[in-house]
């Protein structure tokens, strides 16, 4: 079946990828770019790893996608559509097709978990019905089921300042599911979070890329995870893409690029996971 864009711009053609990033700069002040021309593209389904140092421009890569912040040059387009020209209404539609899941979960942390998941219809209604907290029993159901989906049943009805950081990100992700998303970018899901808790995560990360045909886009520190979940891994250094490939093709003189200076132990925990 051809899809079609549901954004102005181009139709949507067969094996057309789902979002291309092109050239993107983003200048903050007069110093260097913490984008420098970064290029490249996603396909549907697609778990996608960025890794990089600390200021390499991860997250303000994940932003420029959906204009959380607005590029200084170059091109996003997806589902065929440019994302830069959108007008408002537009953008708000865009938002809808690609959820966000963050380092400190962002939830209204005095709701309960499902009033926070809720909020992933948002983008799909008029402003004045989703500040009147308008939802149907459809979306009431739904939201229910993907709660369930998370194993988090037993807390539905729990405020979210009474959860562990496992159980918001989780709560995160049902918010971001209730979207309908194509894609979900993640900052640093896993940041604040145990190893248990981590590992947890990135499989639900997984299991919906796979189940449900979602692109995903995980700004990770942990090149092991990164290694373990993705099809695919980009390398970000001062701004520049340094790396696109596959886990297997990610070498220590790669992750010396990537990392530089810092290098040797990311490189000998790699080693150690592959060892195991
Ligand atoms: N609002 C801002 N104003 C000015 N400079 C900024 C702003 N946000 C980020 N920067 C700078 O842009 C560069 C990239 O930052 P960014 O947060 O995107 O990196 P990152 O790779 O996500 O880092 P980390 O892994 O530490 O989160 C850094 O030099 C940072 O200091």
């Amino acid at each position: 079946m051809t899809q079609v864009s549901q954004f102005p711009g181009r139709p949507l053609l067969p094996g057309r990828p789902l979002l291309e990033v092109s050239q993107l700069v983003k200048r903050y002040d007069a110093g260097k770019p913490a984008l420098d021309g970064i290029s490249f593209s996603i396909r549907k389904g697609e778990f996608v790893s960025v890794i990089g140092p600390s200021g390499a421009g991860k997250s303000t890569l994940l932003r420029c996608i959906n204009r959380m912040i607005e590029a200084t040059s170059g091109e996003v387009s997806f589902e065929g559509a440019s994302v830069g020209l959108l007008d408002r209404k537009s953008l708000k539609r865009l938002r809808s097709k690609i959820g966000m899941i963050f380092q400190h979960y962002n939830l209204v942390e005095r709701l309960t978990v499902i009033e926070n998941v809720l909020h992933g219809r948002l983008g799909a209604k008029s402003t004045l019905a989703g500040a009147a907290g308008h939802y149907s029993r459809e979306e009431k159901r739904q939201a229910t089921e993907v709660i369930a989906t998370l194993g988090l049943s037993d807390h539905l009805y729990q405020r979210c300042d009474r959860l562990s950081g496992g159980q918001k990100q989780r709560v995160g992700i049902a918010r971001a599911l209730l979207q309908d998303p194509r894609m979900i970018l993640c900052d640093e899901p896993i940041a604040s979070l145990d190893p248990n808790a981590s590992r947890n995560i990135m499989e639900q990360l997984k299991r919906f890329s796979q189940e449900m045909d979602i692109a995903l886009i995980v700004n990770l520190h942990q090149v092991n995870v990164a290694c373990k979940y993705s099809d695919r891994i980009l390398g970000v250094n001062a701004g520049r893409l340094v790396f696109d490939g596959r886990p297997e093709e990610l070498t220590p003189e790669k992750i010396s690029e990537i990392y530089g200076a810092d290098s040797r132990s990311l490189t000998a925990e790699l080693g150690e996971q592959y060892a195991s």
